[in-house]
């Protein structure tokens, strides 16, 4: 075949075919006109056929979910917008307790012609499935990007969190919780004197004194007793407690606000938040330096002896923040220095808050359970007299106080999943599409009676606490009085602490690939607080707090 023959058969062919006639017959400008033309068109078709292809992908997939949705139970479809005008904020439990009544375990609801969402209440299948679903909804991560960066351990992809999970595991298990007891005492006086000052002025509601205890507690943790000796600290809490107010309604936009002022607002606090961290960062670092200067020195004179700094702690190895910092990621330019650690101190905040809030008000209420925890703290006290710290793994009922306040917390909390890239099979044989948005609703399995027993709604510590003797889950006589001298009688030894994460529908903490990373080391930080508090103070209930409401007031016992 002849070299011009070709050139005749391809697009290509064609178009210098005609670019070279062109030259030769000297029409320069209507050549490149055409040539121009055929450009254009053949990128529009390349344009529309990939169009195209999406839009069929797109059809298709969603034909895959209609199809697999449709096996799955849950109320008909009012309309093409599915069951989103339905649910709000306030009705969303409700509206799901609702759901599960009449269809089971396993129910679909349609946030819209698009995307589906299953709630699951059934304990077993929903260990199963935060087994498998190892994914979060992008949404949630983008609520803390849009505030602190980039992130590396609350992404919603399970890859690109494992690495660094698994390392503040590590640090968490290993320094922190030999830390542990030795946080409190300090931490108590800190906010203790803030909030004496307060109350000074007033009265204190007891949602503030339980935000300042879990902030207080957080800090020290992360950046070791700089903290609480740190002159911004007041201005830290606040704007970490604004901004965690708004994360998530700005991170609800879609495309980014900027032209509301309310947004620029918002991003001016979160640019103060970054600085005041890298300020508490610096100062740590810089105290760091100075006590590991002094150490090298002091080790050098006196071979090998342990040494204490200036001030009396121990030094640079107590400063957590120095183990704290390997989370960042240094690989990744777009990432924020601090990043983790304010999305920590956020989500720890948080949730602590919710927990040593709703313990102070069952105490309040419990009187009984609140001496006989007392008892419990003097016993093992005495015990180990010879010991600075408190073993609160020895304060059985104080652990099972801390875990049935968990257990009780308010409605309104879900656990969150979704399997982005692979659809998800169930044992029960039910296939749950890619994409589908999973729900479990907390509240319910944690109140559910088929798993809890006829009290599931009470509040009630014996539940986690066994008799050995009889090596069965026996409830104890909570009718006894308590006392110091009974409690010795019986000995701790002779009660079994039953692990409530043994129980399926124990989910505060979540469950699988994603469960909390914090969930042993707040466990212990809030029950060594407890038992300094306890200690000294008396939980006493006001009238308002018949109604759960938060009025606080902390009595000198002592
Ligand atoms: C009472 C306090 C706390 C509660 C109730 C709580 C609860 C939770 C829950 C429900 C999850 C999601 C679990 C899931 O989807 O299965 C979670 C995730 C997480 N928690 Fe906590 N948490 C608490 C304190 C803490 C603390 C103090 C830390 C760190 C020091 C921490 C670190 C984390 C991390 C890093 C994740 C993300 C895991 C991931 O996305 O893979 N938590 N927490």
């Amino acid at each position: 075949m002849k070299p011009c023959e070709i050139h005749q058969r391809t697009l290509l062919g064609a178009i210098l075919q005609s670019r070279s006639e062109a030259f030769d017959s000297g029409e320069n400008s209507h050549l490149l006109r055409d040539l121009a033309t055929r450009e254009y068109n053949a990128f529009l078709w390349f344009a529309l056929i990939s169009i195209t292809v999406l839009l069929l992908g797109e059809v298709v997939r969603l034909l895959r979910v209609w199809v697999k949705a449709k096996k799955i139970p849950g109320p008909p479809c009012p309309s093409f917008y599915g069951h989103c005008k339905l649910i709000s904020r306030e009705n969303f439990t409700d509206l799901l307790a609702e759901s599960h009544e009449k269809y089971g375990s396993l129910v679909k609801l349609w946030l819209g012609p698009t995307q589906l969402l299953v709630s699951i209440t059934d304990p077993m299948l929903i260990k199963e499935m935060l087994l498998k679903a190892a994914d979060k909804l992008p949404l949630s991560g983008r609520a803390f990007h849009l505030a602190f960066g980039q992130s590396s351990l609350f992404a919603s992809s399970f890859d690109k969190v494992q690495k660094k999970r698994k390392l503040l595991g590590q640090e968490l298990d290993g320094m922190l919780l030999e830390r542990a007891d030795l946080i409190p005492e300090k931490v108590i006086a800190s906010f203790m004197d803030r909030i004496q000052k307060i109350m000074a002025k007033g009265n204190i509601d007891c949602k503030f004194v339980s935000q300042h205890m879990a902030f207080t507690i957080m800090g020290a943790t992360f950046f070791g007793d700089d903290f609480l000796a740190w002159s911004k600290a007041a201005v830290y809490e606040e704007l970490l407690m604004m901004i965690s107010k708004d994360a998530c309604f700005w991170a609800s936009y879609n495309v980014t606000p900027f032209w509301k002022q309310g947004f620029w607002r918002y991003q001016r606090l979160c640019s103060k938040l970054k600085c005041l961290t890298q300020d508490i960062f610096q100062q740590c670092q810089k105290n760091c330096n100075i006590f590991h200067h002094r150490d090298q020195i002091v080790q050098n004179e006196t071979l090998n002896i342990q040494i204490e700094t200036a001030s009396g702690a121990k030094s640079c190895s107590d400063a957590v923040f120095q183990d704290f910092s390997k989370l960042g990621d240094h690989h990744n330019a777009t990432e924020e220095p601090c990043g983790n650690i304010m999305r920590m101190m956020l989500h720890g905040c948080q949730t602590t808050t919710g927990l040593i809030d709703n313990m102070l008000s069952r105490l309040a209420m419990h009187p009984e359970i609140q001496d006989k925890i007392y008892s419990e703290i003097v016993m093992v006290g005495k015990e180990s007299l010879e010991h600075d710290q408190q073993d609160v793994y020895k304060m059985l009922l104080l652990l099972a106080t801390v875990y049935e306040s968990a257990r009780l917390l308010p409605a309104g909390r879900f656990l969150q999943r979704c399997s982005l890239k692979h659809d998800l099979s169930l044992h029960t044989g039910v296939t749950i599409p890619a994409g589908a948005v999973l729900v479990v609703p907390v509240h319910l399995v944690q109140m559910d009676d088929s798993s809890w027993g006829p009290d599931a709604s009470k509040f009630n510590p014996y539940r986690f606490l066994s008799n050995a003797r009889k090596g069965s889950d026996v409830v104890l006589d909570t009718s006894s009085t308590g006392s110091l001298e009974e409690l010795k009688a019986r000995r701790f030894s002779s009660f079994v602490f039953s692990d409530p994460n043994d129980n399926a529908a124990f989910l505060l903490f979540g469950s699988g690939t994603r469960a909390c990373v914090g969930q042993r080391f707040v466990i212990q930080q809030v029950a060594t607080l407890f038992a300094s508090l306890l200690k000294k103070y008396e939980r006493r209930p006001r009238a308002s707090d018949i109604a759960m409401s938060s009025n606080f007031k902390l009595d000198y016992v002592q």
